[in-house]
């Protein structure tokens, strides 16, 4: 009897004990993570997500939720009667459209992954950019063929201020952050802005000195040449992924835009992983098999390999 509970003990510390070299590596480091809204595809998915996150937690690191929601809020939208549009693969978010877009980040899917959360105890504290000035934002207006464009209530961030999130960090929680900003003109007070997720969790992770940004969304990770073929490109610098940049098609524009301010900033690595694959962070983080697209500044080639 006894040496079958060694039999099936054995495999597991082992197992344990692989991780090792990551736990020590990763200990007290920062890791912002962003959930996007696509890769939220069931209510399994989503609870596996939040026991990664809290395993991450107890295992010594700080992770950091930032949390997109850009289907939740189109299906919104569309029982308004408001029809979602893109420019320049941001949301046209009117005044009207603004109220919906909060509602349903700050208090749909924020609540719901702060639910999830908690279910392991007391870590999450969910807050959106505008408290405590966390992210400010002034108007964004894109240049599409040569013109700036009126998308509406969409910010392009000007400043962030990290102190709650490293004071809740400091107090041993998990903060979830909702990409809303507050406005930082004068005479604009009250308003506030709609940012894209992947720019928010980037912005977040590089003002935070994190060590990892990890995105999370519903492909394997960044295509060669998409959307011809499904080979993922699984390791990339900072200055090959400026040069792809031109070439990216609207969903994965912000996501590896944010990966290059992420990495020129100080973060180490920025990968993008499908989150639809249970424990997707855990494996990324944990194993050297990195199962998606890993960017690395240009100036540590030394790096190579490093999970
Ligand atoms: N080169 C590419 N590689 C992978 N996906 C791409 C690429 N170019 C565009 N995409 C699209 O980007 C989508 C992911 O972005 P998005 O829909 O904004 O997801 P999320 O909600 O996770 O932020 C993919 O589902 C895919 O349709
Ligand atoms: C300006 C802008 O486009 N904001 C996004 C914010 C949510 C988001 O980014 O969600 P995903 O990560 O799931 O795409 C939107 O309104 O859809």
């Amino acid at each position: 009897m006894s040496s079958t509970r060694k039999h099936t003990a054995l495999p597991k510390a082992r197992i344990l004990i692989e991780a090792l070299p990551w736990l020590v590596r990763h200990n007290g480091k920062t890791v912002v993570i962003k959930f996007g809204g696509n890769a939220m595809v069931d209510e399994d998915l989503k609870a596996a997500f939040a026991q990664d996150v809290v395993f991450l937690h107890h295992a010594g690191l700080k992770p950091v939720v930032v949390h997109g929601g850009g289907p939740q809020i189109s299906a919104a939208l569309d029982k308004h009667g408001i029809v979602s549009e893109f420019k320049a693969g941001l949301r046209v978010t009117t005044e009207d459209a603004m109220d919906v877009v909060r509602m349903v980040l700050a208090g749909q899917v924020q609540r719901e992954l702060v639910g999830l959360l908690n279910r392991h105890g007391p870590l999450a504290v969910g807050l959106t950019g505008e408290d405590a000035h966390t992210i400010t934002a002034t108007k964004h207006q894109p240049e599409i063929d040569g013109e700036l464009v009126d998308i509406g209530r969409v910010g392009e961030i000007t400043d962030i201020d990290t102190g709650a999130i490293e004071a809740l960090l400091a107090d041993g929680r998990i903060p979830v952050v909702s990409s809303i900003a507050r406005s930082q003109d004068d005479g604009d007070s009250g308003h506030v802005y709609n940012v894209n997720a992947d720019t928010a969790a980037a912005a977040l992770a590089a003002a935070l000195g994190a060590e990892t940004l990890m995105v999370l969304t519903d492909v394997e990770g960044l295509y060669e040449d998409w959307p011809n073929s499904d080979e993922v490109i699984s390791r990339l610098t900072a200055s090959q992924l400026e040069k792809l940049l031109p070439e990216l098609s609207s969903g994965m524009v912000p996501k590896m835009e944010g990966c290059l301010h992420a990495v020129r900033n100080g973060v180490t690595t920025a990968r993008v992983i499908d989150g639809r694959v249970p424990h997707s962070i855990l494996l990324e983080i944990f194993t050297d098999e990195g199962i998606g697209t890993m960017v690395v500044p240009d100036e540590k080639p030394s790096e190579q390999g490093e999970s």
